[in-house]
């Protein structure tokens, strides 16, 4: 497999004062690109931080996050410069429309093609006629639409996404649901998503739960034989 994200023995855990909060210990976990994997679990107990472990945006308090491209290990700066993110409350740039909200990243890059990708990806997500609206003009469903698009415009490896639909209504969800995992499909990108939603576990390749400081795959009917706990 080309690009894998592993987690070895890792533990993590925040001191707020004299407290310590416990989050997961020991943890190993293999994350493939060109796969969906859902993790879920209760409130708390760890899922956003660890998806920022996954992605290389926070460093563990003991053991590795190592992100191999082709069998060689490449930095964290690497993962993140092939990753795009989805959020819950989106995260747009409120003075910029919805165009430039997605070719933005691609800006950034100094991508000369930026704008002509973008709308390609607009059109991808159903929004092509709301192109010159600004997220304030737009519903939470077209919002993270958007949210999408500039997620998978730069063809990144890796896509990761926390409760991407925890501010919908229970069809606008579906509907985000069905739109993430299919792009995330015909681009081959590896899909990481954190989730309260069963709907969203059930439609990924690979479900884990976590619970007690511990993560454990979880059988859905259609998901591939092999698991990638490690
Ligand atoms: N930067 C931080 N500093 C201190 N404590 C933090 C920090 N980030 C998270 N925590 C604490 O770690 C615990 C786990 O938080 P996290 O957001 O990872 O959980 P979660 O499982 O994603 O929760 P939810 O499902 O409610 O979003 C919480 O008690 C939170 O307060």
């Amino acid at each position: 497999m080309s690009q894998i994200i592993m987690l070895d023995d890792v533990s993590h855990h925040f001191k707020i004062n004299n407290q310590t909060i416990s989050l997961f210990n020991k943890l190993n976990l293999k994350i493939s690109a060109h796969h969906s994997h859902a993790i879920m679990g209760p409130s708390g107990v760890g899922k956003s931080s660890l998806l920022l472990i996954l992605a290389g945006l926070e460093k563990p308090v003991s053991g590795k996050m190592t992100f191999t491209d082709r069998d060689c290990i490449k930095t964290e700066l690497a993962l993140r410069q092939c990753s795009g993110f989805v959020f819950q409350q989106f995260h747009l740039l409120p003075e910029l429309d919805a165009l430039n909200n997605i070719a933005l990243p691609l800006k950034l890059k100094g991508d000369k093609h930026a704008i002509e990708k973008a709308l390609f990806w607009l059109k991808q997500v159903g929004l092509e006629y709301r192109s010159k609206h600004k997220p304030n003009e737009l519903s939470g469903g077209e919002q993270q639409r958007v949210a999408i698009a500039r997620a998978f415009v730069t063809q990144p490896s890796f896509v990761f996404a926390d409760e991407p639909t925890g501010n919908l209504d229970t069809q606008t969800a579906k509907e985000i649901a069905d739109l993430m995992f299919s792009c995330a499909k015909i681009n081959k990108t590896g899909f990481v998503v954190v989730t309260h939603s069963k709907d969203v576990c059930d439609r990924a390749d690979f479900c884990y739960e976590m619970s007690h400081g511990k993560i454990n795959k979880v059988n859905v009917q259609h998901n591939l034989k092999q698991g990638s706990v490690v």
